[in-house]
């Protein structure tokens, strides 16, 4: 059994494996401009993060009925569970949705009869995450939030994704100042493919808790030693980033960089469908490239534990915690 981990970066929408596309496709009359799976798989060589969007989203409109969602997230959770995910805290993407006439409560409704049996059937427990679309307007990210006001009780976070650069974090200072007085927890992607400064930005203008990707604050070291001391967790994803060409192989992540710079970080798969591997994959993907040890494979784990909002299950936290100390590690492992 894998290390006990937590998820804390996955769109459930980059979840949706071809064959589960094909299988809803059917289901829903929807016509997919690919001829099968094979096809579709070719499409996923990506050149930057705007050529891997245009697909994700093209591939979501065979996601119509609650039961459609259901159905994906019961696929992830499933997969999740067997490569040691203990816990996820699951993004979604509503606007993507709500743009096609799909209504909000009918994502909610569908992703969360799936949460809501994960911890019996998969002993995984979750939250859920809703992203703001950063290449949409303010306003509507605003009309979002509005809609989700009636399901804030299954919702415990906010956070920003899609086209990074040219769409700073400041143009969302309303919205997050809206989700803090909801009581809602902010995360963010920040230097993916946008500048360190977007980082900061996210810090100082958005008061976010938890940055995803953000590796390009390697490029600042000032932002570094605040990000250490101040011990913000970035959510690294390693195999998304050599497939959208934010490192050229995994042997050139800056991983082992900033653990030792001292950095909060964490390991996550992001879209996993499209990238190649789940959480485990990633992991293991690390290990091999990166001759990671063990102690520095459960310092990872330990991090996942801690930089979860977890707040409101200490006691979960503390029973995962204490997982992660007592696996062990396959001999032989690179870096041993
Ligand atoms: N890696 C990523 N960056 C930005 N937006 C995303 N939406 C899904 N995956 C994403
Ligand atoms: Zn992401």
């Amino acid at each position: 059994m894998p290390v006990p981990k937590a998820e804390l970066h996955l769109h459930i929408e980059g979840t949706l494996e071809p064959e589960l596309a094909f299988a809803l496709a059917a289901r829903n009359g929807v016509t997919l401009p690919y001829a099968d799976t094979e096809a579709l798989r070719e499409a996923y060589r990506f050149e930057d993060l705007q050529s891997f969007l245009d697909v994700y989203y093209a591939l979501m409109a065979v996601l119509r009925t609650a039961g459609d969602f259901t159905d994906l997230a019961d696929a992830y959770l499933e997969r999740a569970a067997a490569q040691g995910v203990r816990h996820a805290e699951i993004f979604f993407d509503p606007q993507a949705h709500t743009a096609r006439g799909v209504p909000f409560g009918t994502v909610v409704e569908g992703l969360t009869a799936a949460l809501d049996r994960a911890e019996e059937r998969y002993g995984v427990s979750t939250r859920l995450i809703m992203c703001f679309l950063r290449d949409q307007s303010a306003e509507s990210a605003m009309a979002t939030l509005e809609e989700a006001k009636p399901y804030l009780d299954r919702i415990t976070g906010i956070g920003l994704d899609s086209a990074e650069a040219g769409h700073p974090p400041s143009k969302f200072r309303a919205v997050y100042e809206e989700a803090a007085r909801l009581g809602l927890r902010r995360v963010a992607h920040a230097g993916e493919e946008g500048p360190a400064a977007y980082v900061a930005e996210a810090l100082d203008v958005l008061g976010v808790e938890r940055v995803d990707h953000g590796l390009r604050c390697m490029e600042d070291p000032e932002l570094v030693a605040r990000l250490a001391r101040e011990r913000v967790p970035l959510t690294l994803c390693p195999l998304s980033n050599v497939r959208l060409r934010v490192v050229d192989t995994l042997a050139d992540h800056p991983l082992p960089a900033m653990m030792e710079a001292g950095l909060l970080v964490t390991v996550n798969s992001d879209d996993p469908a499209y990238f190649g591997g789940y959480a485990g994959d990633n992991y293991d993907g690390v290990r091999d490239a990166l001759g990671l040890t063990a102690e520095q494979l459960r310092q990872l784990a330990r991090n996942s534990f801690e930089a979860s909002f977890l707040e409101d299950d200490e006691p979960r936290r503390a029973r995962c915690l204490a997982e992660v100390e007592a696996y062990t590690f396959p001999a032989g492992a690179p870096g041993e």
